[in-house]
């Protein structure tokens, strides 16, 4: 009786046992399963920074700053990199990049409210930075602080970038950042920097807004050119000195503009992507580019913002000479900044620009030139590129997601040796007007664009969680 007794108690406390072990078990998969959702108005922290002086990066995020799973450093004095650990080490890290610095910016311009004030008026937020780089770097750090306030611990683990010196190359924020995790041995799935943006009534033609993702990003040359003449009496010049002999070539080289190459880089697959969204005759002639090349490229030419996509360009930037009204000029210098399209290398820009001069009398120097950066995938099976098309579908699926280049240059280039896969997109809406604010006066971010933004890192965040991307349904993209 007794051993019977015995061996019901064993019994019902194994069965309790087995029960408890299975609840836990439940629990365990329904919290790692869990997606954060962010419903609530987010109550924007860049409004709050109006009229203040300095606040504190930890007071604003306290959970980043304090939490066990981030790790911070300064890197070179000013940036910031910050590592965020995933519970599974399997699973390779990704990398989010912005910039903390910005161009300068003058009120007398012609500002509506001071740059530097972040002042909300009619529901933008206006300042230097506003939507180049701040607006990512708040919304990275928003998106972490709200993930790490619901108790979210994340799969992958990843890591945020914030140079400091973007617009001067990056060659102290995002090169040692670089190094850090160079040293440190780090891989990475892939990177998303700053670049295009979401596309609204940008594209001529183009029915609806278009997300382009730079897949890659256009090369660069900074060319010296220079001349010099005899120092002498202005009262007896000789027939050409040292300024006229260098603009002379400058009007050769800008009256004759790099060919046109459009169609022969990563832009002929951004309008195979977007050419269903075009209305007949377009849609058919961005399905044939091969044929429609030569007149899609004079019409695009016509408009700077295009013209970028269709050849390298050419700007003359900055032109020096002369030290008094009755002095000959004995020397003339002038700088050409040049961004080079994929279907060039840096070699055959500087052979034309010396042809296209072809005056002996100028001399010409590189300063610092790069070709065009190679291009990342973008296939159904390219984790970085689906993770950031799905969560751009999720919240906007009335745009278009397509493959692009980035026309201006970006810190995600010195992170090069760290990743095959690197994005440059910003998740900034962009309407007719916009892109001119970039680096201009009235820059501004619209408060529901900011929450958006935020939206979409908190998105992102989680997607990037998944272990595996799941099989693809579509075959190829619509036509
Ligand atoms: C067919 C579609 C039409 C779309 C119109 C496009 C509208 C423009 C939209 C977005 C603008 C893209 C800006 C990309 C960000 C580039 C960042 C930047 O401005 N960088 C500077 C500084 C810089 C950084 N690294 C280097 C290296 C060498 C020279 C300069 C820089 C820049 O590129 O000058
Ligand atoms: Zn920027
Ligand atoms: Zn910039």
């Amino acid at each position: 009786m007794l051993v019977h007794n015995k061996w019901r108690i064993i019994r019902l406390l194994t069965l309790v046992g087995l029960s408890l072990l299975l609840v836990l078990l439940i629990l365990f998969i329904v919290v790692m399963s869990r997606t954060f959702t962010l419903k609530e108005n987010l109550g924007l922290q860049f409004a709050q920074w109006e009229n203040t002086t300095i606040i504190s990066a930890d007071i604003i995020f306290p959970n980043v700053f304090s939490s066990s799973l981030v790790k911070h450093e300064v890197v070179g004095n000013y940036s910031h990199l910050f590592t965020v650990l995933g519970t599974d080490p399997e699973l390779v890290p990704y990398m989010l990049l912005a910039h903390i610095d910005v161009v300068p910016a003058n009120e007398v311009d012609g500002w509506e409210a001071p740059p530097f004030s972040a002042k909300e008026l009619n529901g933008f937020i206006y300042g230097r930075g506003t939507i180049d780089n701040k607006q990512c770097v708040m919304g990275i750090l928003q998106a972490v602080e709200y993930l790490l306030e619901r108790g979210y611990v994340p799969r992958r683990g990843f890591y945020i970038g914030l140079g400091h010196d973007e617009e001067v190359y990056g060659y102290n924020g995002a090169v040692n950042i670089a190094k850090v995790l160079k040293s440190g041995g780090v891989k990475l799935q892939y990177i998303l920097d700053e670049g295009l943006a979401v596309m609204d009534g940008i594209i001529t033609g183009l029915n609806g807004p278009a997300a382009l993702i730079g897949v890659s990003e256009k090369g660069q040359a900074t060319v010296k050119l220079s001349a010099s003449t005899r120092l002498g009496h202005s009262s007896m010049p000789p027939k050409e000195n040292s300024i006229g002999i260098l603009a002379a070539a400058i009007t050769r080289l800008e009256e004759s503009p790099m060919p046109r190459l459009f169609g022969y880089g990563p832009e002929q697959s951004t309008f195979e992507h977007l050419a269903h969204k075009f209305q007949f005759p377009l849609r058919f002639m961005m399905s044939n580019l091969w044929l429609f090349n030569p007149l899609l490229s004079r019409v695009m030419e016509r408009r700077p913002d295009m013209n970028a996509f269709v050849r390298t360009t050419t700007a003359v930037t900055m032109f020096n000479s002369g030290v008094k009204v009755n002095v000959l000029p004995s020397h003339a210098e002038a700088f050409v900044n040049l961004r080079i399209h994929p279907a060039q290398t840096l070699q055959e820009v500087l052979d034309l620009i010396k042809s296209t001069i072809s005056d002996n009398r100028v001399k010409l120097e590189l300063v610092d030139g790069f070709d065009s950066l190679p291009i990342s995938s973008y296939d159904e099976q390219s984790f970085g590129y689906q993770i950031i098309k799905k969560t751009l579908l999720d919240m906007f699926p009335q745009v278009t997601v397509a493959p692009s280049i980035c026309i201006g240059n970006t810190d995600s280039r010195h992170y090069m040796d760290l990743t095959q896969d690197i994005y440059r997109f910003n998740p900034t809406w962009l309407r007719p007007g916009e892109p001119e604010r970039i680096h201009g006066i009235n820059e501004r971010m619209s408060v529901q664009n900011y929450e958006e933004i935020v939206l979409f890192y908190f998105q992102l965040i989680q997607e990037s969680d998944i272990r595996i991307l799941p099989p693809s349904h579509t075959g190829q993209h619509e036509l």
